[in-house]
């Protein structure tokens, strides 16, 4: 969209000279997220010709290089400010600090402490006048912008326990409050960054007009003279971002003629992002891409999109990008919608895989969509201190409200929050040593910050003695989160020394266990060297303590160790079961049963009479859900299920993976599954939190679709009624193969193999690392 034409020259919000903003009252004032400057939709699919390009990059350096000798000062008007003039320079504008704030009080940037000669962040303001100009400037773009406004939703995080949650609950409801009293709900804006394409997409097809989805993309990536339709887009945005501030002070007087204008160049725009960014401008590394929960969400559900408009998105999602199979002649209608919805499937999985795709259409897309997005809330995040181990993360999600799914910015807690404390991080690598994260913080803000959160304190010297128990949860939490699992087991054990009976980190000692156990690599050590007996064991030994049941994570692990503990009669250790191998032998189908047609009915029959009472969960996985029953939650299903372990599949699992006498193999969970056409249709691609996993078909012939997609065979395994499937769950990529018609019911079951002793040295053997956001079952995720 062209805000004005004048001259030939698309001018839009980023290139208007400064004079121009100042010309013009209203658009002037506007800062860059107001709608009424910078149409997002539009910006974000803008092409440009080649002759617009070259004239900007004729244009001549000198307005960039004021403009940046000019953004240091006073981030509104540019001129410098005296930082002996502490008064003025510890004031900050309405938006950032609640209302009575008082010299005194720590800078809310920074929070330097005001005996402090130099403020570190560089946040300052001459004056009131710029301060107020900033203030208005916000409240105009937050009326104008015609975004929805976020909402703070917080989801209850995986660490704490009920009375916890409660206590966090509290501290959440403190920031919004702390928001809500400072602003007033209505002044609550949400700009979401402009540059990328696919948040957009997300946007706009997730308010209902799924065909607007691949015009925006190939808009967005297939004009051949945008070089990175991303980074243009992020300079557009800074440059829109400083110029709307620098022009919104009356005292700013000095003009920049148009054609001096310019975009800037890479460094120019390194130097602007991280000025800028000390404002307001947050990248966030969401844990979801926004197209994957599109396509995951949306597209599938039959609730949000009716019948038409799914095939028109599927329709326009079936382009030759994606390098998957391509339909042929001879295909069935069936096989080609089985192949339609499963290049649905993957999208997500694709476009956020490390795999790469480099060329032409594919390899632009793949690297549109792994950039991570951009959303900033000028209130909120300026609010929230920064810690290389948040409490909050923001992320953007799918809510009902009134019955309509919307966008809505989100507050995820990833520790348990007190009220008054909170934070978010700042910088986008929190993986880093301690060094690069200081380096980075002081480019984000300012050359003096220097983060002094536990994590940083510990790991300056490497000594807990000056933690507290919680900051040691919270790092073990941390470390859990990037499968850093020995570090966690050490953590929590430090606490342990003092609070033995703390069951949350008994709890989470033990999953730090677990994931030792799934990192190994099956397919090398053939056992997982005492991990997962080491986690069993010490849930079993916390629910020998007084009130352990009050703890639910703990009593669902001591449940499932009861329903699966079985007695194994070593007679059966043989099976008769047929099958064939794949893979080099890490992947068995059979063509004989585990269960009898009889007990396959049965299971279905009574995971249904269940489900009219209490519905199926759809919530137990945390990184992949399935719509699925708990087998040890129905003593009905749990007698066939283990009557069928014992006898069928331990022996045949034994023998088909060759596991030494000196080894178990255990089930550590296993659920009766269900697909629909009008339900929940596939299970996207991952890998599982197991040694072994198996999935046992129930039915075959009410459904069309369905299987279990092998990525590496790029085949689709189906065994018969009764048959089974097997598989190294933690190395093998699959997914549950989209259903295009009827009802598919399987088991699926995840096991470990572990010496019967479980007595190895577990601290020196461990592989630490399998991307925690592939995990399965059980996973802690970033
Ligand atoms: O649906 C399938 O066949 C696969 C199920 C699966 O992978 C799982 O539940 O982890
Ligand atoms: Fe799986």
């Amino acid at each position: 969209m062209k805000v004005d034409s004048s001259g030939g020259e698309t001018r839009k919000g980023a290139l208007l000279p400064i004079d121009g903003h100042a010309a013009n009252a209203t658009t002037g004032l506007l800062p860059c997220w107001a709608k009424a400057t910078y149409p997002s939709a539009s910006r974000a699919t803008l092409s440009r010709t080649s002759s617009q390009k070259r004239r900007k990059r004729e244009r001549s350096r000198s307005g960039v290089e004021e403009l940046l000798a000019e953004i240091d000062p006073c981030h509104v008007c540019g001129s410098s400010v005296s930082l002996a003039d502490r008064g003025l320079a510890r004031r900050l504008p309405h938006f950032v600090v609640t209302r009575n704030i008082t010299p005194s009080i720590p800078c809310s940037f920074c929070r330097a402490d005001d005996s402090d000669d130099n403020h570190p962040c560089g946040t300052v303001f001459c004056s009131d006048e710029c301060r107020d100009a900033a203030d208005a400037a916000l409240r105009v773009g937050s009326q104008s912008s015609g975004l929805p406004p976020p909402r703070l939703f917080f989801c209850k995080n995986r660490f704490g326990s009920s009375k916890e949650w409660s206590a966090t609950r509290d501290g959440l409801t403190s920031i919004e409050n702390r928001f809500t009293s400072a602003f007033g709900r209505e002044d609550l804006t949400r700009r979401v960054g402009i540059e990328e394409t696919a948040l957009l997409v997300t946007l706009m097809s997730s308010c209902g007009s799924p065909n607007r989805v691949v015009d925006s993309l190939l808009n967005a990536t297939q004009s051949t003279d945008r070089i990175n339709v991303n980074e243009e887009g992020i300079v557009e945005e800074i440059w829109a971002l400083t110029r709307s501030f620098m022009s919104i002070c009356p005292r700013h007087h000095k003009s920049t003629p148009a054609k001096d204008c310019r975009f800037p160049t890479l460094s120019e725009f390194v130097a602007f992002y991280t000025k800028t960014k000390r404002f307001d401008l947050l990248k966030v590394d969401g844990p979801q891409h926004p197209l994957e929960s599109y396509v995951t969400n949306t597209l599938t559900s039959t609730r949000l999109l009716n019948e038409k408009d799914r095939q028109a998105a599927l329709d326009m999602l079936d382009p030759s990008w994606l390098s998957l199979d391509k339909p042929q002649e001879s295909m069935s209608e069936t096989e080609s919608e089985v192949l339609r919805w499963r290049k649905v499937s993957h999208l997500a999985h694709w476009a956020s895989s490390t795999n790469a795709y480099t060329d032409g259409e594919s390899g632009r897309l793949h690297a549109l969509l792994r950039r991570p997005y951009y959303a900033y809330h000028p209130i909120v995040f300026s609010q929230l201190p920064h810690s290389c181990i948040p409490s909050l993360a923001p992320v953007l999600q799918l809510s009902v409200e009134h019955g309509m799914n919307r966008p809505v910015l989100q507050w995820i807690a990833l520790h348990d929050v007190a009220h008054g404390d909170f934070s978010v991080s700042r910088i986008e690598v929190l993986n880093g040593d301690l060094e690069s994260r200081a380096l980075e913080l002081k480019r984000t803000m300012g050359g003096k910050f220097a983060c002094a959160c536990s994590r940083c304190r510990f790991e300056e010297h490497f000594d807990s003695s000056n933690l507290s128990s919680k900051e040691l949860k919270h790092l073990g939490d941390l470390a859990m989160q990037q499968t850093r699992y020995e570090d966690a087991s050490l953590l929590y054990d430090k606490i342990l020394e003092t609070h033995p009976r703390d069951f949350d980190v008994l709890h989470s000692k033990a999953a730090s266990y677990l994931g030792r156990a799934s990192a190994v690599s099956f397919g090398r050590s053939r056992h997982c060297m005492g991990h997962f007996v080491k986690a069993q064991r010490l849930w079993g030994d916390a629910g020998k303590l007084d009130n352990s049941s009050s703890h639910k994570e703990i009593e669902v692990q001591l449940k499932k160790l009861t329903a699966y503990q079985m007695k194994i009669d070593r007679e059966r250790d043989e099976s008769m079961v047929r099958y064939s191998s794949y893979l080099d032998e890490k992947c068995f189908v059979t063509a004989g049963r585990v269960l009898s047609h009889g007990e396959c009915n049965r299971m279905i029959q009574i995971a249904e009479d269940h489900a009219v009472r209490l519905g199926w969960t759809t919530s137990r996985h945390f990184a992949v859900p399935t719509t699925d029953m708990p087998i040890h939650d129905l003593p009905g299903l749990q007698a066939i299920f283990c009557r069928a372990w014992e006898n069928k599949i331990r022996p045949l699992l034994r023998q088909q993976f060759r596991i030494p006498s000196d080894s178990e193999c255990h089930i550590h969970d296993a659920f009766l599954v269900k697909y629909g056409a009008s339900m929940q249709r596939y299970l996207p691609p991952h890998v599982d939190e197991s040694n072994l996993s198996f999935v046992v078909a129930l039915n075959d012939d009410s459904f069309e679709g369905g299987g279990t997609y092998i990525h590496t065979l790029g085949k689709t395994l189906k065994p018969p009624v009764g048959g089974m499937l097997s598989f190294c769950g933690g190395e093998i990529l699959h997914s549950g193969d989209p259903v295009v018609s009827g009802i598919r019911y399987i088991v699926a079951g995840f096991c470990y193999v572990d010496l019967r002793a479980g007595g190895v040295d577990i601290d020196s053997q461990t592989r630490q690392g399998k991307p925690a956001k592939e995990s399965f079952a059980f996973g802690f995720q970033v």
